[in-house]
């Protein structure tokens, strides 16, 4: 927290899929315990993708996570959970309804460092919530880029793959998964229909 106020702050790491945001939150979290910091990590219940209680990147490196409700009032699992951590992170942030926000606000008002991930655009280009409004209202926002899978520039934005072809812009908006499902594209490789 900081020395003179006592309130804690909000950071956001964010990007296309595959941009490293879960290494970059992972490293931060290294650091932080080599400062003596103590840590609490959460992930959605409905991400499953690397085992129950661990957050992954698709290199491969885990961390231990408390799996949590990701929808309405449940949110404030993460708080209910909480054993005086300074530093509280919470990966896949865009599968969280929008208590999360107020969540992340409770929070760093209560002098905890908040650092939260997740892919801001959904796989249509769309602003994917609550990203959008975490961007906002923290303190520290990073974004990211991986490598587009089509041309080798930056990559922003979300390919979803349908049969291996472009994602239909009328299927629900959330589906988890990674390389099987999605690949990074920048602005002008990424497509909503095939016709
Ligand atoms: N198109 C890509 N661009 C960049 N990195 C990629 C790509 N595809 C796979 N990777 C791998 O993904 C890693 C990042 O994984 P991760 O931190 O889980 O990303 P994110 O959390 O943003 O999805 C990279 O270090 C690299 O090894
Ligand atoms: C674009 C998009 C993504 N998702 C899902 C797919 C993955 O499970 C996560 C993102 O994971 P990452 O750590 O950022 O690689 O979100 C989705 O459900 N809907 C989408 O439109
Ligand atoms: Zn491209």
């Amino acid at each position: 927290m900081h020395a003179i106020t006592k309130s804690g702050w909000v950071e956001v790491i964010t990007g296309s899929m595959f941009s490293g945001k879960t290494e970059e939150l992972l490293r931060r979290l290294r650091r932080a315990e080599i400062a003596g910091q103590s840590v609490a990590v959460f992930k959605p219940a409905v991400d499953d993708r690397y085992g129950e209680a661990t957050i992954g990147s698709h290199n491969g490196r885990q961390w231990e996570a408390t799996v949590v409700e990701n929808e309405g009032e449940g949110v404030w699992e993460i708080d209910d959970r909480l054993n005086g951590e300074e530093v509280v992170a919470v990966d896949e942030a865009n599968f969280f309804t929008r208590e999360l926000v107020d969540v992340c606000e409770a929070l760093a008002a209560d002098g905890r460092r908040v650092v939260v991930s997740g892919t801001d655009q959904t796989f249509r280009a769309e602003p994917f919530e609550p990203l959008p409004q975490l961007m906002a209202l923290a303190e520290y926002v990073d974004k990211l880029q991986a490598i587009c899978t089509v041309c080798g520039e930056p990559a922003s934005r979300n390919q979803r793959l349908i049969d291996g072809d472009p994602a239909h812009a009328d299927d629900p908006t959330i589906l988890v998964g990674a390389e099987e499902s999605y690949e990074a594209r920048c602005r002008n490789c990424h497509t909503l229909r095939s016709d």
